[in-house]
């Protein structure tokens, strides 16, 4: 095995650097082979020919090393795994450490959550770097990919590999080059739906990072002046949708006070340059967008009352839809403490297998808070714990006297629910998604249906990158 060659500081003129890269003497290490960290690494390895992936679930790395793919509705993904790990150019080990030690180019993708008082945990990003540092060279780059409060990299990741590895800053290179990627999508946005923005916590950092990253992305490479920078521009995409998404919500709380279909007038109002605002639901659930708020007004002595009050509006919805559901019920003489209760989906959107912060969560609980029987049914999970319901499967013959079914998740297998089994259910839509005229039950959709064909009514379709495209393709399925 040739010598491996770090990137950063590296006298080499940049084109050898990018062969070293490809041709695998910048040997890489991924720590976290989750739904985004096992695309990246099979790209990497795709590319590099030399990734070792770490990751601390055994059955993880036991999945990965028979050249398996473990994250579910990612396109293209089990291929690449099978591939990249049949040719030895990805292989996976449960030591981090193990990972650091030899890899030139280290990639963090493990998760970043908040804690219970509202501020970022970034325990599992600190313990990685540890780790790394333990493994650290001269010469070294260390990209950091997971989502976390500005000024982490300035303010945590350099001082600890410092600390750590006796080497001292200006030797090792670090940069934050943030996933602008989505679950369902991973690969091609990783390989270059959007730009990539890199930022160093000097510049020789960001040149080595924009040196990597104008491989891997077949999109443009923006230089942010700083880590800082290119943090906020992950923490404020995020912020920014979590207060678009508040806007939607809150105005659909004005349907009945208006009397009219606000998902219509939404639409309509987007056919403006300047109006770009997105589709009520339940709640905004996932690991992303509920918790970057808090690296803001968690994290800094700001009062931010937008972005908190944007959380709490969210937050308030499946109490929004649960009310719908009982004033319905109320003018049928009938009450939340004896009903029966079907909850449609589990997951915070349609299409992939997470609860985090899934404001079914909330619905089921505020359900049966108010003393309904609730049952719940989503064919993508095989666990419901986290949910204040019974779990019930879409073959079982259900009994068929619910007085509420409430749609949260909009999964494409509800297509094939069988709306003509049940009696007379009250039906409350929180997607918008269900079809009237093909369901003989009431049917209450949060925020209206948005009935308008709004391409039928324009000369030219909207220019494709106008909201109305925008707001129809952006952010995968709710
Ligand atoms: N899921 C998304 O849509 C998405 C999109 C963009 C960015 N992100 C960000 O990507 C990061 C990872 O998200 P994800 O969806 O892949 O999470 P995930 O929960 O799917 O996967 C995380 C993986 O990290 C592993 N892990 C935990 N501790 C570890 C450690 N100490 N060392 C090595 N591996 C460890 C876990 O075992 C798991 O396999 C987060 O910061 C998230 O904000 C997520
Ligand atoms: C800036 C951005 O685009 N970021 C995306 C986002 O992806 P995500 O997987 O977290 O999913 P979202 O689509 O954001 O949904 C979150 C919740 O909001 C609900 N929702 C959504 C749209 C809407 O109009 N009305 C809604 O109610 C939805 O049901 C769900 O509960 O974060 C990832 C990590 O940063 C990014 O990588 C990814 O690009």
């Amino acid at each position: 095995m040739t010598d491996s060659i770090g990137l950063y500081g590296s006298g080499l003129d940049e084109s050898r650097q990018e062969a070293a890269l490809l041709n695998g003497e910048v040997p890489v290490a991924v720590y976290g082979l989750g739904k985004m960290g096992l695309p990246l690494a099979g790209v990497y390895a795709e590319l590099t020919g030399n990734v070792t992936g770490a990751d601390v679930d055994p059955g993880v790395v036991a999945s990965v090393t028979r050249g398996e793919c473990h994250v579910d509705g990612e396109p293209g993904l089990a291929e690449l795994v099978e591939e990249t790990v049949g040719k030895g150019a990805l292989r996976a080990v449960d030591d981090p450490a193990a990972a650091a030690d030899g890899a030139r180019l280290h990639v963090v993708i493990v998760p970043t959550l908040i804690t219970d008082e509202g501020q970022a945990d970034l325990t599992i990003v600190e313990s990685v770097v540890e780790d790394i540092a333990a493994g650290l060279q001269e010469g070294d780059l260390v990209v950091i990919e997971s989502t976390v409060p500005p000024r982490t990299c300035e303010d945590v990741v350099v001082p600890r590999l410092a600390a750590e590895s006796g080497l001292d800053r200006g030797e090792f290179g670090v940069a934050f080059c943030p996933e602008r990627t989505e679950s369902g999508r991973a690969l091609r946005d990783i390989r270059g739906s959007w730009p990539k923005v890199v930022g160093g916590v000097d510049s020789e950092s960001t040149r080595a990072a924009a040196l990597v990253y104008d491989q891997v992305t077949d999109n443009d490479v923006i230089r942010a002046s700083d880590a800082t920078t290119a943090e906020s521009v992950k923490v404020f995409e995020g912020v920014y949708r979590d207060v678009n998404i508040a806007l939607a919500n809150e105005l659909a709380t004005y349907t009945d006070a208006l009397g009219i279909d606000v998902r219509e007038a939404i639409a309509v109002a987007n056919t403006v340059d300047e109006s770009d605002i997105l589709r009520p639901g339940p709640g905004v659930g996932g690991h992303c967008i509920p918790y970057y708020p808090y690296f803001l007004f968690g994290e800094f002595d700001v009062e931010s009352p937008l972005l908190r009050t944007a959380r709490e509006v969210n937050d308030e919805m499946p109490a929004f839809v649960v009310g719908k559901l009982a004033s319905l019920l109320a003018d049928r003489g009938r009450s939340l403490d004896d009903a029966t209760v079907l909850v449609l989906g589990g997951t915070y959107r349609a299409g992939v297998a997470e609860t985090r912060a899934s404001p079914a969560i909330g619905v089921t609980e505020t359900l049966a808070a108010n003393g309904a029987a609730v049952d719940i049914v989503d064919p993508m999970l095989d666990s419901f714990d986290e949910f204040d319901a019974t779990p019930v499967e879409m073959t079982d013959s259900y009994q068929t006297a619910y007085d509420g079914i409430v749609l949260v998740t909009a999964h494409a297998t509800f297509e094939a629910f069988d709306w003509a089994a049940f009696d007379d259910p009250i039906v409350v839509d929180t997607r918008a998604v269900l079809d009237p005229d093909a369901i003989a039950h009431d049917i209450y959709p949060i925020g209206g249906r948005g009935d308008v064909d709004i391409a039928a009514q324009t000369r030219s379709p909207p220019a494709a990158d106008s909201p109305a495209d925008t707001a129809a393709t952006d952010g995968g399925e709710d």
